[in-house]
């Protein structure tokens, strides 16, 4: 892994927490991360548990770093680059990577400077647990060896997904970005209905995370079987598994995931044109 590269993140809330957890935890030294972030008590946490660098001044952390890493809200992006650009001396030939969704290539360019190296990436939460996956797509300017050194960035804390064309992010956004969330959505409804049949919440918490565990963990292991294949090994004919399946296929859960998904894209591109 490539650990000689100071690191900069503007904003350290959850998806930053979560790339700085991983990272360290794969062994990137603290000594080189830097987080800034207007509230002091955040940063305190991600001190006096990590030991890196903590800053409320944005400027000072992109002036300390070779790679500076965009984690704030994509609604606050225009007002934070606008204002790192006061002092662009501070960044020129440096690399800028944005974890934001729905701010394109394009506008970040417009707000940094021109032909600024940006990587637009977009990771997930479960960098935390070093089991993440970034999709990225680096703009013209950027460096083969910055492309190296940012991939081996984002394996550090999971696996990564390079894509040519920039809208294929917004695809990434709605597979793997926004995902954790209908999981987690999916787990909480068998944790309700495993509660309504008389179980305490702590025990049907473990019901559902070790059948989801066990589950994706038999994807993962199985590459050659398909999914449709390892959900009809558990569907005996006229059992209990071939109910359940019904009552989902009856009310259009494909159909329901499809369109969930679509919003998330057309969300995406919405916000394309706001932010
Ligand atoms: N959460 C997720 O699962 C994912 C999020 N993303 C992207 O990550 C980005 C951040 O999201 P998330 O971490 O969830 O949001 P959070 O609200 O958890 O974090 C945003 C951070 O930005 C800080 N901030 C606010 N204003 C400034 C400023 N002027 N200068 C520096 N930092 C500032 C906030 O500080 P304070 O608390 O002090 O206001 C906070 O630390 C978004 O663009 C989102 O699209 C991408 C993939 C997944
Ligand atoms: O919900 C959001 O907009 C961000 C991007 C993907 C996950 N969280």
């Amino acid at each position: 892994m490539i650990t000689n590269k100071k690191i900069a993140f503007i904003g350290a809330g959850n998806m930053a927490s979560s790339l700085i957890t991983g990272m360290i935890a794969d062994g990137y030294p603290a000594e080189l991360i830097y987080a800034a972030s207007p509230t002091r008590a955040r940063l305190d946490v991600l001190a006096e548990k990590f030991a890196i660098h903590t800053t409320q001044d944005n400027h000072a952390a992109v002036a300390a770093a070779d790679i500076i890493i965009l984690a704030v809200k994509p609604q606050l992006m225009a007002a934070v680059c606008s204002h790192l650009a006061e002092q662009s001396s501070n960044y020129r030939g440096k690399l800028f990577v944005s974890v934001a969704a729905g701010v394109t290539v394009e506008r970040l360019q417009s707000l940094l400077a021109d032909n600024q190296p940006i990587v637009r990436s977009m990771p997930n939460t479960p960098a935390l647990v070093q089991k993440g996956m970034t999709g990225l797509f680096p703009s013209p300017e950027v460096s083969d060896n910055d492309i190296k050194t940012i991939d081996q960035i984002m394996m550090a804390v999971g696996k990564t997904c390079w894509v040519d064309n920039e809208a294929d992010l917004n695809t990434i956004i709605a597979a793997t970005g926004s995902s954790p969330a209908y999981f987690f959505l999916f787990m909480e409804a068998m944790q309700d209905s495993i509660i309504s049949m008389g179980f305490s919440k702590q025990q049907a918490r473990e019901l559902v995370q070790q059948a989801a565990a066990g589950s994706a963990e038999l994807v993962i292991q199985n590459p050659h079987i398909d999914l449709a294949t390892l959900r009809q090994n558990v569907t005996s004919k006229g059992g209990t598994t071939a109910e359940a399946i019904r009552t989902f296929e009856e009310h259009d859960l494909r159909g329901t995931v499809n369109t969930a998904m679509q919003a998330a894209v057309s969300r995406a591109e919405e916000m394309q044109k706001l932010f």
